[in-house]
């Protein structure tokens, strides 16, 4: 494998209904293997249809191109966990991105756009599918990380905190390329699919490795919660996105997360049953949402005053 490049893993193996094996503990070893170096793979033949894909993406398009006070009717309301709805980066952010974000179908948080018509229905049938691959790669994780059958899915049972988000990041100027900050994800798993712009990147060893925009792929990333609960054994990747001179970017990412009133802390299998001590502190999983969140609304003045998952972490 070239360094340049990040892993892909063919899930085909786990669809086949006559069980392949040895397909299956091939992609497995990948995972394991992508998640413990950089936490990034892409994956193919996930069931997710490329038309689906290529429609939404479309369909948020034409909802971004819209004037700003057309976009500001889906603006969130209050007392949702998340701001579902419409938002655009506050002028000051380093964030040059406007976005709209949506809990599962059916919550009565979301706020969608009337306009165009269709969106709502494509980015709920997205969704679906995504939520069906998140559990998959859950049980792909839990194997990877040799923890007993089903834990990581009766953990993390309720699935009502899942958001996804459409994003619209704008050209580049001759002085900014900053789309999005280098970060971590909080949740558990993050799913994204972009269009062929390109500009997502991430750092392995020190070096940033573009993700090459390759239609029909799904870029998988490990995030916070996988990466306290595993005590580090795997990593939260370092993404960012670049934006391009004269082109707008449209890409989805769906946050496949945790219910806010889950506790979150390193498991016994890699502290103390191993003889290794804890690198985080355990935490309530709404309070930490909550903190990431006012990165976004209220971006603080001075870049080390977000709040990342080292707020928990324990010195050593
Ligand atoms: O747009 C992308 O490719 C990535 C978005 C992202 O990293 C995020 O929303 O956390
Ligand atoms: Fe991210």
């Amino acid at each position: 494998m070239a360094s340049s490049s990040i892993p892909t893993v063919d899930l085909s193996p786990f669809f086949n209904e006559e069980g392949d094996e040895h397909g299956r503990r091939k992609a497995i070893e990948t995972i394991a293997r992508a998640c413990a170096e950089y936490g990034f793979f892409q994956i193919m033949n996930h069931g997710l249809p490329t038309d689906l894909m290529n429609k939404a993406l479309q369909l948020s398009k034409t909802f971004f191109q819209y004037p700003p006070e057309e976009k500001l009717k889906s603006s969130p309301g209050s007392g949702a966990p998340l701001p579902a709805g419409y938002s655009k980066h506050p002028d000051h952010s380093p964030d040059k991105n406007e976005y709209l974000v949506a809990m599962p179908p059916g919550s009565s948080f979301n706020v969608y756009p009337e306009n165009p018509p269709e969106l709502r229905s494509v980015i709920e049938e997205v969704f679906s599918h995504l939520v069906r691959i998140g559990s998959l790669l859950e049980s792909i994780i839990n194997d990877c990380l040799g923890l007993p059958p089903n834990f990581l899915k009766e953990y993390n049972h309720d699935r009502s905190w899942d958001f996804i988000a459409a994003l619209h990041y704008f050209p580049a100027t001759e002085r900014d390329t900053n789309g999005i900050t280098e970060h971590e994800d909080g949740n558990c798993i993050t799913f994204v699919f972009q269009d062929e712009v390109g500009g997502l990147e991430v750092r392995k060893d020190g070096e940033w490795i573009p993700v090459v925009p390759a239609e029909g792929k799904i870029v998988v990333n490990i995030a916070d919660v996988i990466q306290v609960l595993s005590n580090k054994k795997f990593k939260s990747a370092t993404h960012r996105v670049l934006r391009s001179k004269g082109r707008s970017r449209y890409s989805f990412a769906f946050f496949y997360n945790l219910h806010g009133h889950k506790w979150v802390e390193p498991l016994s299998q890699f502290t103390t049953e191993i003889g290794e001590s804890p690198k985080y502190r355990g935490f309530l999983y709404k309070e930490y949402q909550q903190l990431r969140v006012r990165n976004k609304t209220h971006p603080p003045s001075r870049p080390e005053d977000v709040i990342h998952i080292t707020h928990y972490a324990i010195e050593t």
